[in-house]
């Protein structure tokens, strides 16, 4: 079998915090940012990352894509590992494989230089990537695209400076900017999150259709679930959640939404309410706290434990692994799903 596009195997993340003066002769604070996180992403592949504020998906897609160098564990782009290829031991060069590993931020105005003309931004990267394509083919190319987006008539829009675009204008534009690299995958770290409800579907339709033409994978950060839920049914794609750094549950939204095995995913899937789920489910938060615990100590044993209504005992000792349910793609990481688990046998948690 071909190598995936991207392997992360046991990806580990871990920041020190600044520190102040008063706690030089301490040891720093470490967060953990990502922990233990296997998975694969293939070519063509729709992957949404979810979870509340703090989880962990941006470091853990910026680690996907060779922006951020993991701690431990290793990630490789079909099959080279990627910071060995930094270290020039790759058949690959680290350029090529950054070339093929873009990203869109959430906020596009900051990454396009306002004294430029879009076609002057666009044409930056047809010229890295076809450096003998003359300037009028490279026009060309460009104004085909932003037709294509929506950003008729083109000449006109080519002409603008971004301050002279609207904020879907300016996301459209970062978009076109990532496929021109003609990269193999475009992480999309909550790229819609800014713009109003009636333009997200848009864009996310956008970035779709696309996907057919340029044949491109999507790692799609978003903190909302019923957006993850649209852009990975729409992309035949799965979610992946994401809990204090460890990926817990991951599955087609269908799979999430409607037999959530984890019982975080069951607390996100409550928090949506776009989801309009049954009128009879609990008003109350499927959870013990509403906390988060702190990243510089994450919990023993499964991390959600202090939080899940289902917690016991067991649950403090022991990382449960990420096992697929039911031999269908669905996986989790929860002992509830093993049936000999000492979990069964413990008792509950209250406090
Ligand atoms: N460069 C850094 N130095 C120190 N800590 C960091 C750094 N980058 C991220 N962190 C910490 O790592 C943890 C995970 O952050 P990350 O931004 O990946 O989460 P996230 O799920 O994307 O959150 P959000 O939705 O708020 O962007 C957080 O506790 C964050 O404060």
């Amino acid at each position: 079998m071909s190598d995936p596009l991207l392997r992360l195997s046991d990806v580990e993340v871990h920041f020190e915090k600044e520190q102040s003066l008063w706690d030089f002769y301490q040891d720093p604070d470490v967060v953990h940012a990502v922990d233990g996180v296997s998975l694969d992403i293939e070519e063509n592949d729709v992957l949404a990352l979810v979870g509340e504020s703090g989880c962990g998906k941006t470091t853990l897609g910026k680690t996907a894509i060779g922006l951020q160098q993991p701690t431990s564990g290793s990630v490789e782009f079909r099959g080279q590992d990627i910071w060995e290829a930094k270290a020039g031991r790759g058949d690959v060069s680290f350029e090529e494989i950054r070339q093929s590993l873009q990203i869109i931020h959430q906020d596009p105005g900051s990454s396009l230089n306002p004294n430029q003309r879009l076609v002057e931004i666009l044409s930056e990267p047809l010229r890295h990537v076809h450096p003998d394509m003359d300037s009028a083919e490279r026009r060309e190319r460009i104004f085909s695209l932003l037709e294509r987006v929506g950003m008729s008539p083109a000449a006109d829009f080519g002409d603008r400076y971004p301050h002279q675009l609207s904020g879907g204008e300016k996301q459209r534009v970062a978009l076109c900017r990532a496929l021109l690299m003609n990269p193999d995958v475009i992480l999309a770290d909550e790229a819609i999150s800014a713009l109003d409800v009636s333009l997200r579907v848009e864009m996310m339709d956008l970035m779709l259709d696309l996907q057919d033409v340029f044949d491109t994978t999507y790692v799609f950060i978003s903190h909302d679930l019923s957006n993850a839920r649209y852009f990975t049914e729409h992309g035949d794609g799965r979610i992946g959640v994401m809990y204090l750094g460890e990926l817990v549950e991951l599955g087609t939204a269908e799979e999430l939404i409607e037999d959530p095995r984890h019982p975080y995913t069951n607390v996100l899937r409550w928090a949506t309410p776009e989801l309009s789920l049954d009128a009879t489910e609990a008003v109350d938060p499927p959870m013990r706290k509403i906390d988060i615990p702190d990243p510089v100590n994450p919990p023993s044993g499964c991390r959600f434990h202090t939080r899940c209504p289902e917690a016991r005992e067991a649950c403090k000792q022991g990382t449960p692994a990420r096992e697929p349910v039911d031999g269908n793609g669905q996986e989790v990481a929860c002992f509830r799903e093993q049936p000999e688990h000492a979990y069964w046998e413990s008792a509950p948690l209250e406090d």
